[in-house]
């Protein structure tokens, strides 16, 4: 393995790890409230293994959804370095120009968000098959994966080819779910993946992401389920004042 940056500094991470947070600080400035300065990372650092699921836990604001949103690279960060393999190397998503980073997102991180984006008139198997055809994957390929993935999750077939827009919460989380599941990402982020569906789905997006850890995918996760972190989760990244 080339431990390089894109900017070809070396760097030296434990062989499985996939991606490595160092000292991340972010804050937000609110213009509108008398420019007051509102820390919210004051120092986090994290590195995930492959197979690894970690969890991010901790009170309500404490942080856990702009730490997300930072490894996401949809915050710029104050400070510190997001380190995630890519490809053979190393780069660091807070120093990646903005059609880097969308190389990053359509290889290697995959985000499952709490709602899905819908347009109007796009049948929902092609929502969940578009991820995949940006890499190049034959139609028919993407199509079966999906189809596959939808069965599992018990979509319906009568909703296939309609527009997730009218879907219920269930049933568009469990579109957003298949887009994600469907490629194969090294690095899975998980906004509270299960919080819409019913026992029986949530036990199959369980069985899902295990099958993901076993094939070596790292996850990292807000899970506010106790069961799902109970079966998912090695180990737990606490957010609070202390980070
Ligand atoms: N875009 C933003 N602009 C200003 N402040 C923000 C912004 N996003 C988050 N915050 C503030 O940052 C803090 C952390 O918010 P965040 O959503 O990350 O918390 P959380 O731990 O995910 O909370 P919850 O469990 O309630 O979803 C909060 O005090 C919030 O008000």
């Amino acid at each position: 393995m080339q431990s390089l940056t894109i900017n070809h500094h070396p760097v030296n991470f434990p062989n499985q790890a996939l991606l490595q947070v160092d000292n991340l600080r972010k804050s937000f400035i609110l213009h509108q409230q008398g420019g007051i300065n509102l820390s919210v990372l004051e120092g986090v650092s994290l590195s995930v293994n492959a197979g690894e699921c970690v969890a991010l836990s901790g009170t309500s604001g404490s942080g856990k959804s702009t730490f997300m949103r930072c490894l996401y690279a949809n915050y710029r960060v104050d400070s510190g370095s997001i380190w995630v393999k890519h490809d053979e190397y190393w780069v660091d998503l807070c120093q990646l120009a903005p059609h880097e980073i969308l190389a990053v997102r359509q290889k290697t991180i995959g985000y499952v968000s709490q709602f899905l984006r819908v347009i109007p008139r796009v049948p929902a198997l092609d929502v969940a098959a578009e991820p995949l055809l940006e890499l190049g994957i034959d139609i028919d390929v993407a199509y079966h994966k999906v189809k596959d993935l939808f069965h599992r999750l018990n979509l319906s077939e009568r909703l296939w080819h309609l527009s997730p827009t009218t879907f219920s919460g269930g049933e568009k989380q469990r579109v957003n779910i298949t887009r994600a599941l469907a490629v194969d990402y090294p690095i899975l982020l998980l906004d509270e993946p299960t919080s819409a569906l019913d026992a029986t789905n949530r036990q199959v997006v369980i069985e899902l992401l295990q099958e993901k850890k076993a094939q070596g995918c790292a996850l990292i996760g807000i899970f506010h389920d106790e069961e799902v972190r109970a079966q998912l989760c090695n180990r737990e990244l606490i957010f609070g004042h202390d980070n």
